[in-house]
């Protein structure tokens, strides 16, 4: 049979088909109508060997709401779709910073989970009774699979599809940059461009924190199980401009959290502080910089002490200034340091999760040993000064080289003086428009040279310093074993 048989046959059948349906709707009652489609999807079900799950984008008992459930599929297919589908639409997503794809509508793609394959199609259907609440077309997504693997894909691949779709959502959304003044939080976006990519700093280290970074934000049944609140606390310390502020937006940016800037001298006492955190959101960094400067911690003693030398230097040299307003208050502040640590052990820490509470010091040592007992910070991270290894990573990154003739006599230099990556970093800004690294380069040997040059004569001057105190005090001892003869 040619395909010019086959084509009459086939469009014969159709008119056929066409001719009984129309019999069928005329003179057949309306009941029977209902009653034999009714028995007709019956033995279609209990022959088709497919189950079909829909997921409306409306939900809520007038479709009010745009639901989580679809807006995680749309997400999880997004993928997909873009190597699947024929037909796609774009668009920001709100809250989102790059271009969202997905599936135009009648579409479909297929996926795998554990070697199975499943079918999701995306469709539309019209209202014939659109009103002001529901809206004339609501989208759905189907998704087709075997009956047999029924228990697998209602639970495990539906979390999976789930929980997955939720987590490019959060890697795509905008990160929020929070503050708090007068007892409430206000954000701007967060757009700080460093990453663990762009930080210098010694790679073994730094493989290790992104190790730590990843597990924990990927270890919620473990926390569950254990019975902890998922939450850690990280101690970052080290000399200023090292890169403690720069790690932090690193991470924001690696985990896809928000930050919440805690800046404690501006918080009144512990319940206005309980306030704050309760409206915390989980995927957050807590930060509280500078801890050895914030109130009690260390404390407010030491800060009054500071205070008050700064007070009498003031006065010395002007006896009728009056002392600063600004540090009168902080000074009133009654944050104190149990208050603290009950939040951070606290009930709070277990509502939400995936919480990481960083503080960050230039003088661990002045800590109090209550705050970075373990099990409060988990994780002590050092930022010191620039060696080779880190400097490497910098030159990579600000000149654009993996070596130099000049990089044997920089490491030499590296190892006997002490600068922070922030002044390292300083050398390597472009400092001609030809862009040559060895004017960097010279420039960076110059401050190498300079600050071993600082370094030595301050070592000296020490000594001579010691010297004086050692022989004077001989001579006091002398004087009173003179005087007690
Ligand atoms: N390890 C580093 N890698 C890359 N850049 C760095 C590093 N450390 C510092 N910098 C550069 O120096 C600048 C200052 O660094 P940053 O504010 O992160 O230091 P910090 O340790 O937080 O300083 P402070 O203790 O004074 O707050 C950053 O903007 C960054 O460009």
């Amino acid at each position: 049979m040619g395909a010019k048989d086959m084509f009459a046959n086939l469009g014969s059948i159709i008119a056929s088909l066409m001719f009984v349906w129309a019999m069928f709707q005329q003179y057949v009652p309306y009941q029977l109508q209902h009653n034999i489609e009714k028995y007709c999807q019956i033995l279609v079900r209990f022959v088709y060997p497919y189950i079909q799950i829909r997921f409306d984008e409306l939900s809520g008992d007038y479709d009010f709401f745009r639901s989580e459930a679809y807006t995680a599929i749309q997400t999880y297919l997004s993928s997909r779709s873009c190597t699947q589908a024929k037909k796609l639409k774009a668009d920001i997503a709100k809250n989102s910073q790059s271009l969202a794809l997905r599936m135009d509508d009648h579409e479909e793609v297929a996926d795998e989970f554990q070697g199975l394959k499943l079918w999701w199609a995306s469709g539309k259907e019209v209202s014939n009774t659109p009103s002001w609440w529901t809206p004339e077309e609501k989208r759905y997504y189907r998704l087709t699979c075997h009956k047999r693997h029924r228990e697998l894909i209602l639970g495990p691949y539906l979390n999976h599809v789930i929980k997955e779709g939720k987590a490019i959502e959060a890697r795509n959304r905008q990160r929020k940059l929070y503050t708090n003044s007068d007892s409430k939080w206000s954000h701007v976006v967060l757009k700080h461009p460093a990453t663990f990519q762009t930080l210098a700093m010694d790679p073994e280290k730094k493989k290790e924190i992104v190790e730590d970074l990843i597990a924990f934000s990927k270890a919620e049944e473990f926390y569950e199980r254990v019975g902890r609140a998922w939450k850690r606390g990280y101690l970052l310390y080290g000399p200023p401009g090292t890169g403690k502020s720069s790690m932090i937006a690193a991470m924001a940016n690696l985990l896809g959290y928000d930050l919440y800037d805690l800046e404690l001298t501006s918080v009144k006492n512990n319940t206005e502080l309980r306030k704050l955190l309760m409206e915390v959101s989980s995927k957050a960094i807590i930060l509280i910089e500078d801890i050895d400067c914030s109130l009690d911690l260390t404390g407010q003693r030491k800060k009054k002490k500071k205070k008050k030398e700064k007070d009498e230097a003031k006065e010395k040299k002007d006896p009728k200034q009056k002392p600063e307003k600004e540090e009168k208050e902080t000074e009133e502040s009654k944050v104190t340091l149990s208050g603290l640590l009950n939040f951070i052990d606290g009930l709070w820490s277990a509502c939400g999760g995936e919480r990481l509470i960083v503080f960050t010091t230039n003088y661990v040592e002045q800590l109090d040993p209550a705050l970075i007992r373990s099990g409060r910070m988990d994780k002590h991270i050092e930022l010191s000064y620039c060696r080779f290894e880190a400097f490497k990573g910098l030159a990579k990154n600000y000149l654009q080289i993996e070596s130099h003739p000049l990089f044997g006599r920089i490491r030499e230099l590296l190892d006997e003086a002490n600068l922070s990556p922030a002044d390292v970093a300083e050398h390597l800004m472009p400092k001609r428009a030809s862009g040559d690294p060895t004017v960097s380069l010279e420039s960076l040997i110059q401050g190498l040279e300079k600050a071993k040059e600082d370094a030595r004569l301050k070592a000296e001057e020490e000594a001579k310093k010691n010297d004086q105190a050692a022989k004077e005090e001989a001579k006091d001892q002398e004087k009173e074993v003179t005087t007690e003869e």
